[in-house]
């Protein structure tokens, strides 16, 4: 049975999968899962109502029926809560701590699931998170395991910060970057592991174009003659 195709880009925070996840997404003109985004909006909906990160019955409801769309135009993709942009508001460090201690809960991870796989639409998806290629789309025909040093990581948040405006310390980043590693990838359910079929790409030293020619070759060598290598290609 045909099936739309998959690729995903799991890894830690900072590693660069946003940004290549994007590109790709646009080179092939494809549909973008910033599934990262969905736990983050879950984060601030959850301080909204006021209901701690660690009460799982509580978040159960608030995950189940969250209303978060992505409106996306020329100029980018908003994030939007309950008719809300909160685009910029989900992009905090305190924001990603909350969301990451949110998504150590079993039954929030369930509850967000089937909103995931819908994203996997004609012509394909390429989707961005920790589980893609692990739990969510476990049949995906391509899977990268992005990731970098944690100081590189914490330097190019830091970074994207200050671009935006922010007043950040790299320490404190390195220091948030780290906890929500350790939290990320010891969780019971669905932890931060590459794949078994993953390429795993560290982006320490390479550049985001460099990142892209390794994905392309590997996509290369992994499809015969398949239309997902013919869009990957041209
Ligand atoms: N290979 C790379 N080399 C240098 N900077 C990168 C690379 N990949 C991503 N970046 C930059 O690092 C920052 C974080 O990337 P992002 O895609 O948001 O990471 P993630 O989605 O994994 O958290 C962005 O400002 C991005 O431009
Ligand atoms: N598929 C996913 C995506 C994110 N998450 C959680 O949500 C948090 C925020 O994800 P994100 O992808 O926006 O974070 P960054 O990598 O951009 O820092 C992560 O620290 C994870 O704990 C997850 O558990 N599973």
């Amino acid at each position: 049975m045909y099936s739309e195709p998959v690729i995903t880009v799991d890894g830690p925070s900072g590693a660069g999968k946003g940004t290549i996840s994007v590109l790709l997404a646009k080179k092939l003109g494809w549909h973008f899962l910033d599934s990262g985004a969905i736990y983050r909006v879950l984060a601030i909906a959850a301080i909204h109502h006021q209901i701690p990160a660690s009460d799982e019955a509580g978040l159960l409801p608030l995950a189940s029926g969250l209303d978060v769309n992505f409106e996306t135009s020329d100029i980018g993709t908003r994030t939007m809560l309950e008719g809300e942009d909160v685009s910029e508001a989900i992009r905090t460090e305190d924001v990603g701590s909350v969301a990451s201690q949110i998504a150590s809960l079993p039954a929030v991870r369930e509850a967000l699931l089937r909103r995931q796989r819908a994203f996997k639409q004609a012509p394909g998806l390429v989707a961005d998170g920790r589980d893609m290629g692990t739990v969510v789309f476990p049949q995906a025909q391509v899977k990268i395991f992005l990731t970098a040093s944690a100081e590189e990581r914490a330097a190019r948040r830091f970074n994207q910060l200050k671009d935006a405006g922010h007043d950040v310390s790299i320490l404190r980043l390195l220091a948030d970057i780290k906890a929500r590693d350790e939290r990320d990838a010891n969780r019971s359910i669905a932890p931060l592991v590459p794949a078994e079929d993953a390429l795993i790409i560290d982006s320490t030293h390479l550049s985001v174009t460099q990142v892209i020619e390794k994905i392309e070759r590997f996509v290369d060598s992994k499809l015969v003659e398949s239309p997902l290598k013919k869009s990957l290609l041209m």
